[in-house]
């Protein structure tokens, strides 16, 4: 029976929950939830990237829903991480007794969630949270994380409780979660203990989702049924669009006074305040914290991702071929994809997808916007902006770039368009770059802009064309015709612009036909040396862009940057 039937009997949005397992590698996080959601328990250890996993339940007569997002243990992923923040409305964050680091990341990761949480201004600023001391059956001769420690830790922190657990023995992995229903104030039933589990088909379940009675008459609501969905997927953005409104709305006429506003209505005045503002975009800026809901007031915004057909086509188009392995990835923001805070927070989720998906070998970062490959970073994020904002918004850029200059996968440039700055940014970072001969330009200009580019553009561009020509180029802010620019080595082919897309396709056969493993050693350790520059010292760079962008003399810059771009139009 398909998993559609399961939702036939939808929980209303104020029963859906998500519960988000969160900690370090190797602690026990599937382990907790396999035992929660099958009564079973694996030896082997299979690394995590992300599972989702749904329960329905039948309580009372009511139906719930708990969506389990099972996170990866390394994080290698920080879009998708800061999502699974942001979608959670109560946690799990799980250490092992074992691994005294691993309760240090508990902890890290107890204060990113009520950062986010806060940022956003949601409901809840802390959400409902249990940690759990896992592997507990160790021996004490092993054990490195005192029970005193933490819970003397726990009972400082408001809505936060802790139990030792062992996933291997089935040790108190019940009380775990009815621990944490209870905190959130969830029905207790939905623990393991408390629900008689039913697979689909059961008959109980069957008559329980029609609103029958299958026992004797009156005896069904005192029977609380749970049932795991054995296809469950990820909901997509719009959907969990759709249901965090209905929620709201739903939560609004229940408490009989207007305090949770419908999102829409509530986030309907900021859309006046970025150009070209799509519901996408105001979720992201909900997300990196940079909308306020309206009058004060609160609401819940669930944001979710999938880069596969996703209904809501966004500024980032994913086309996965399952038969070769290869994914293109167009960007897609006319009139010439400048890549602002929401482009590159949707790139940097697409290619976290893409580095995943176990299919995938390869990605083409190509344009959907015919004579564009992509205009660099959108000037009018760094043009009167805020601090929060640039600091956001270079975060995002810094994210984007580190997955794809960082990606296991073959990575081809499909350049059919002018690419200055950023966009060559984006080119450079790719293994192989195919460019459309004619009129179209590529380079590092930012010295044009009365702007630097920053460290570790020119460490890409030294590593792509060399010293000497790096210097050249961006001290003269140079930008190079395809046929300069395959002399120096920026490009590596130039063919008519209707062969683009035809030669990166024949290119890839060849990249293709070496194998994966000695490949991605091979360029990860040619690449590590930069990646590992920025990734030490993110935070400091992100605050010296927002330092330096909005300095009098840049904005003075910029400023009539864009003006001269306006003027050459008209
Ligand atoms: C002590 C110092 C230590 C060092 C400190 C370092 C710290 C870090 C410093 C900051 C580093 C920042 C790095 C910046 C990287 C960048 O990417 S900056 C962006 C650079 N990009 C450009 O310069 C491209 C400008 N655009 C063009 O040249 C042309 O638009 C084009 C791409 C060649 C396309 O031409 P055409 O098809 O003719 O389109 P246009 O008519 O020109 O443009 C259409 C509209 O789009 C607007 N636009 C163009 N580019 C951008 C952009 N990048 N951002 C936002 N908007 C853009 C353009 O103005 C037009 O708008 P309208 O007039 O409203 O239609």
């Amino acid at each position: 029976m398909s998993s559609h039937l399961v939702d036939e009997c939808a929980a209303p949005p104020k029963n859906c929950f998500r519960l988000v397992v969160l900690g370090t590698a190797r602690v026990g996080k599937t382990a907790i939830v396999s035992r929660f959601l099958f009564n079973q328990y694996d030896d082997q250890y299979t690394p995590t990237i992300e599972d989702f996993h749904r329960k329905m339940y039948r309580i009372r007569g009511e139906v719930y829903r708990l969506d389990i997002l099972d996170t990866s243990g390394v994080h290698p992923f920080p879009a998708m991480r800061r999502l699974s923040f942001l979608t959670g409305d109560l946690f799990i964050l799980v250490y092992s007794v074992d691994n005294y680091e691993s309760y240090m990341e508990v902890m890290r990761l107890r204060e990113q969630i009520l950062e986010s949480k806060a940022s956003c201004k949601t409901r809840t600023a802390a959400p409902p949270m249990i940690i759990a001391g896992n592997k507990a059956d160790r021996p004490e001769s092993e054990r490195e994380v005192l029970y005193d420690e933490v819970a003397k830790w726990v009972s400082t922190v408001k809505k936060c409780a802790f139990l030792e657990t062992s996933a291997k023995k089935n040790g108190n992995i019940n009380e775990l979660f009815q621990t944490l229903f209870e905190l959130a104030k969830l029905p207790p039933e939905m623990s393991p203990s408390l629900h008689r589990r039913v697979s689909i088909g059961d008959q109980a379940w069957e008559a329980a989702k029609k609103g029958i009675s299958f026992y004797p008459r009156g005896k069904q609501d005192d029977n609380p049924l749970g049932v795991v969905s054995p296809h469950a997927r990820r909901p997509s953005l719009r959907s969990d669009l759709i249901e965090a409104e209905a929620k709201a709305e739903q939560e609004q006429r229940r408490a009989e006074k207007p305090s949770i506003p419908k999102i829409s209505s509530a986030l309907s005045p900021y859309r006046s305040q970025y150009r070209s503002c799509t519901w996408m975009s105001l979720l992201r800026q909900a997300f990196q914290g940079l909308v306020r809901p309206a009058g004060g007031q609160v609401c819940r915004l669930q944001v979710q991702h999938r880069c596969y057909n996703a209904p809501a086509a966004g500024h980032v188009q994913v086309d996965m071929n399952s038969d070769t392995g290869v994914a293109t990835v167009r960007l897609n923001r006319p009139p010439v994809n400048s890549l602002n805070l929401d482009v590159l927070t949707e790139l940097s989720i697409a290619l976290e997808k893409l580095e995943t998906d176990r299919s995938c070998r390869a990605m083409v970062l190509a344009s959907a916007v015919p004579g564009i490959f992509s205009a660099g970073l959108d000037i009018m994020e760094m043009y009167k902006s805020t601090p929060e904002r640039c600091v956001a918004f270079w975060r995002a850029l810094q994210d984007a770039w580190l997955n794809l200059y960082g990606s296991r996968l073959i990575t081809m440039a499909a350049i059919e368009g002018h690419s200055p700055a950023g966009g060559c940014l984006l080119a450079m970072s790719c293994d192989y770059r195919v460019m459309a001969d004619g009129k179209f330009q590529i380079g590092l200009n930012e010295t044009r802009l009365g702007i630097v580019a920053p460290f570790w553009f020119t460490d890409v561009m030294l590593c792509t064309i060399g010293h000497r020509e790096t210097e050249k180029a961006l001290q003269l802010g140079a930008m190079y015709s395809a046929q300069q620019a395959l002399s120096i080595g920026l490009v590596d082919k130039v063919v008519p612009a209707d062969q683009v897309m035809s030669t990166v396709q024949t290119e890839l056969k060849s990249w293709l036909q070496i194998p994966d493993a000695a490949r991605v050693i091979t360029k990860t350790s040619m690449r590590k040396q930069v990646l590992d520059r920025l990734s030490s010292q993110k935070e400091k760079d992100a605050q010296f862009f927002a330092d330096f962008i909005l300095r009098e003399s840049v904005q003075k810059s910029l400023g009539a940057y864009i003006a001269s771009l306006q003027k050459r139009k008209s």
